[in-house]
């Protein structure tokens, strides 16, 4: 094999695009893709959209996270993009963390303006913590200018009301469509969108100090070499020849490969999305959802106290309250999880509110203050929380 390492030599950012169904998200990833790679000096590929839109192997095989990466490079940073195909996934990725994105890109269409999802996935960034957004008005080829004005100026109001400073936020209009056509126009958009993205939003601070870890999304067996998993580092570093702990499938293993975007690594950190070869393990005894760690780091448990904020109907959420003895399912990073919820003395909670409960996990699951899950009950999301104490 002779793949082309990846070399490091520029910060790395997690980014994607959110908004409302047909909106054009997908249509300006591949634009991106596309300008960038025309633009030469960089280690960008164009891809096409279909190549993006395409449903994922891992659909087929029932599993519910459905994310698309795609990878590019400014003058300035490397980025990891993702494109979710549909609103649930967006919900899914967004509350437990699977997509952990440092800032991301709003389309909105300029002939349409906000929609209920635009306003959905602004608030869903707002509780996840994604603290920097940037607009595109898309498919300004085809809107007036008068009614963009006006879409601009409601897109601004929108995430002033989520607390994002939105006199400040870059609204940069664009047309994936057109600059997919490499029309001379919209190609030059498109740079300014990216530079509006490399200027707006900082690099983050990582915990690449801390033990390593890494919540399984993906299992694939490479024919000849061994089991892969898949899945963004949340923290530390991870090298080749690195022993590692398989949370969930009670295994201690050797990492003897590292690769990103398909190209060889000698080591990974905190933000890089990566497969790491484990020696020795078969295919079926890890699954999506397992945590790959330092050994020693992590020592699961299943109870736990937590902040949980109910979806409200409007949101999505449920039309009745909950009580104690509700079982939803918890997602927690990539797992899935059934739960016993015991609300003490509150009782009762309605959508749209905030409440303090205690939960009691099917199974262990490596759990911290701090860590934010989703409450999931047939298929749709309906809560949104975070660990604050374990038991
Ligand atoms: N005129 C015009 N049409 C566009 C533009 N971008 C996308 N479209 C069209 O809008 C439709 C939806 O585009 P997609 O890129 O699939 O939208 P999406 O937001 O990814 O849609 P979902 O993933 O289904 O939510 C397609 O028919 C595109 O050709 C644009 O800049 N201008
Ligand atoms: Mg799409």
């Amino acid at each position: 094999m002779s793949k082309t390492a990846y070399v490091r030599t520029k910060p790395h950012l997690n980014i994607g695009t959110m908004g409302h169904v047909d909106h054009g998200k997908t249509t300006l990833t591949a634009a991106i893709t596309k300008v960038l790679s025309e633009r030469g000096g960089g280690a960008t590929s164009y891809v096409s959209f279909d190549r993006i839109d395409r449903a994922p192997e891992e659909a087929q095989r029932g599993i519910t996270i459905n994310i698309a990466h795609v990878e590019y490079e400014t003058d300035t940073r490397h980025y990891a993009h993702v494109d979710m195909p549909g609103h649930a996934d967006y919900i899914k990725n967004m509350v437990t963390g699977a997509a952990q994105l440092d800032g991301a890109i709003l389309v909105v269409s300029a002939l349409d303006g906000i929609m209920p999802q635009t306003a959905e996935h602004v608030l869903l960034a707002r509780q996840v913590g994604v603290d920097h957004i940037v607009v595109a008005l898309n498919k300004a080829d085809a809107g007036d200018p008068e009614l963009t004005d006006l879409v601009e100026l409601e897109v601004r109001e929108l995430l002033s009301a989520h607390g994002y400073g939105g006199d400040t936020v870059p609204v940069v209009r664009v047309s994936g469509l057109k600059a997919l056509e490499g029309d001379p126009r919209w190609t030059a958009a498109i740079e300014g969108l990216l530079d509006a993205v490399d200027t707006y939003v900082p690099i983050p601070v990582r915990y690449t100090d801390a033990p390593f870890l890494l919540s399984v999304e993906n299992v694939l067996t490479i024919t000849g070499r061994g089991t892969v998993v898949t899945g963004a580092v949340e923290r530390g570093t991870v090298r080749v020849g690195d022993r590692v702990a398989v949370l969930g499938a009670d295994i201690e293993t050797v990492v003897t490969g590292l690769e990103t975007f398909g190209k060889p690594m000698e080591s990974a950190e905190a933000g890089d999305n990566v497969a790491l070869l484990l020696r020795g393990v078969e295919r079926d005894r890890v699954r999506r959802g397992h945590v790959v760690a330092a050994p020693g780091s992590v020592v699961p448990s299943r109870r736990f106290t937590a902040q949980v904020y109910v979806l409200s109907t409007k949101e999505g959420g449920r039309s009745t309250p909950v009580t104690t003895g509700y079982r939803p399912q918890f997602y927690i990073r990539t797992a899935d999880v059934v739960g016993d919820v015991d609300l003490g003395e509150t009782a009762v909670a309605r959508p749209g509110d905030t409440v303090t409960m205690t939960v009691e996990l099917g199974r262990d699951v490596p759990l911290e203050s701090g860590l934010g899950f989703a409450i999931r009950e047939g298929g749709r999301t309906v809560g949104a929380g975070t660990v604050t104490g374990l038991l």
